[in-house]
């Protein structure tokens, strides 16, 4: 049995979508103010729910705190938060994408499935290794230092 496949869309068959301006949404947020409460939500379901989120969150209080008590240069403490912000908005990203898919398969396996998940898990992977490799980098000289210095 063949499976339907339905036609790409046209420049043109946008064209309502966009004019019609998210009507599409079960909700749309009203203000600047009600959009931050939903995003906080969300970062707060992913720490509540996500084991690895409140890990990669305790690592980046950790890091920031340490730079500013080594009294690291404002550069090397921009990156290690920008780093920081990295890994725990691709954990965020990784829940979403985790409820999506169990939201379309629900509790079925699909292969489709896993590749998203594993994709999605391997992003946080990555960014949690450049963050190792960053915080090795800006932190551990002058921890070195700090500690021979007091022996
Ligand atoms: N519906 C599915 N179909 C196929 N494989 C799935 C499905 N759901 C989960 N998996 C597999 O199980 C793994 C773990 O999925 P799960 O939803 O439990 O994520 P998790 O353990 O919460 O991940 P993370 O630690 O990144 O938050 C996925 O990476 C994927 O390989």
């Amino acid at each position: 049995m063949s499976q339907q496949v339905s036609p790409p869309p046209t420049p043109n068959s946008l064209a309502p979508l966009i004019t019609r301006e998210r009507e599409l949404s079960w909700k749309v947020a009203s203000n600047l103010f009600i959009s931050f409460k939903y995003a906080w939500a969300g970062i707060t379901y992913s720490f509540y729910t996500q084991r690895n989120f409140r890990i990669h969150l305790s690592f980046c209080a950790l890091a920031i705190g340490l730079s500013i008590f080594l009294h690291l240069q404002g550069v090397e403490i921009a990156v290690i938060a920008i780093t920081c912000g990295l890994v725990l908005a691709l954990e965020l990203l990784n829940t979403a994408i985790e409820s999506l898919v169990d939201l379309t398969v629900k509790q079925s396996y699909h292969e489709l499935a896993k590749i998203a998940k594993d994709c999605a898990a391997g992003a946080v992977l990555v960014s949690a290794f450049v963050a190792v490799v960053v915080g090795a980098t800006l932190l551990l000289p002058p921890l070195v230092i700090l500690i021979m210095s007091n022996f």
